[in-house]
């Protein structure tokens, strides 16, 4: 049994991104408002842009301390934030959703994100990720390490020096791994498990842009910031 150790260094890693994950979160909670009133698809659909838009603000802010990252060709940099941004979202959204609430409160909020405008083909799909995600009960170092290594993809479109991302994901990995292991001890195949989430979240994400194109209402308008990232 090979004895498993993070190193300093791993540890002083794990805290800057942990501590930047934390400070880098949306201000407004989301579930509470959709907890709180039933909105028409319209509404939602605004209430989702405008999450998005500000999500996309909080990812810049915290890929800046992902150490190494600043480091890397400044056209690249983009290409892994626009290239992640919707993955980013979904697994922000995921992770909001399997948050422990009081009894009864998950139901009504997935029962208010089945009736927001989604049309229904999109609902199963996301939702088992959802559940997926949930299921694993990560720690808040594993969440903020897995959205780390899905920015740091290095096969995102228009990457140019892939080997510079490839090595950064791999020591952020590194990590991931050791504390998965350390914090997963009675189920070794958990850091597996865990990266097989990010393929079922790369595909969930491929119907990103047919998510919004089919929200049950006329005239979708985004936000310039959106068009840029999402492609509509
Ligand atoms: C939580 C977050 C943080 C940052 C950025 C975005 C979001 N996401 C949102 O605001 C939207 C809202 C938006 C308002 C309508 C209902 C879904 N949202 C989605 C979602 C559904 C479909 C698509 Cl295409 C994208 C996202 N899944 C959610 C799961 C949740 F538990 C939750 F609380 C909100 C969720």
């Amino acid at each position: 049994k090979e004895k498993v150790e993070i190193t300093k260094e791993q540890q002083a890693l794990m805290k800057i991104i942990t501590d930047a994950y934390n400070r880098h979160q949306i201000p407004q909670d989301v579930a509470k408002k959709l907890l709180q009133d039933q909105y028409s698809a319209e509404e939602n659909f605004l209430l989702l842009t405008e999450m998005a838009t500000s999500q996309v603000q909080v990812l810049v802010e915290f890929t800046k301390n992902i150490p190494g990252f600043l480091s890397l060709d400044r056209e690249d940099q983009i290409a892994l934030l626009k290239g992640s941004a919707v993955e980013a979202m979904f697994l922000r959204s995921a992770q909001v959703f399997s948050r422990k609430m009081p009894s009864g409160h998950t139901e009504v909020l997935e029962e208010r994100i089945r009736k927001s405008g989604i049309s229904e083909e999109f609902i199963t799909p996301m939702f088992n990720f959802y559940k997926s995600i949930g299921e694993l009960h990560m720690v808040q170092e594993e969440q903020a390490l897995l959205t780390t290594v899905t920015i740091l993809t290095p096969d995102r479109p228009y990457v140019k020096d892939q080997q510079a991302v490839e090595r950064l994901q791999e020591t952020m990995l590194d990590v991931l791994r050791k504390l998965c292991v350390l914090q997963h001890p009675q189920e070794p195949q958990y850091f597996a498990r865990l990266l097989g989430r990010l393929t079922e979240l790369r595909t969930l994400s491929h119907y990103h842009t047919e998510m919004l194109a089919s929200w049950r209402m006329n005239d979708h308008k985004f936000t310039p910031l959106l068009c840029e990232i999402w492609d509509v």
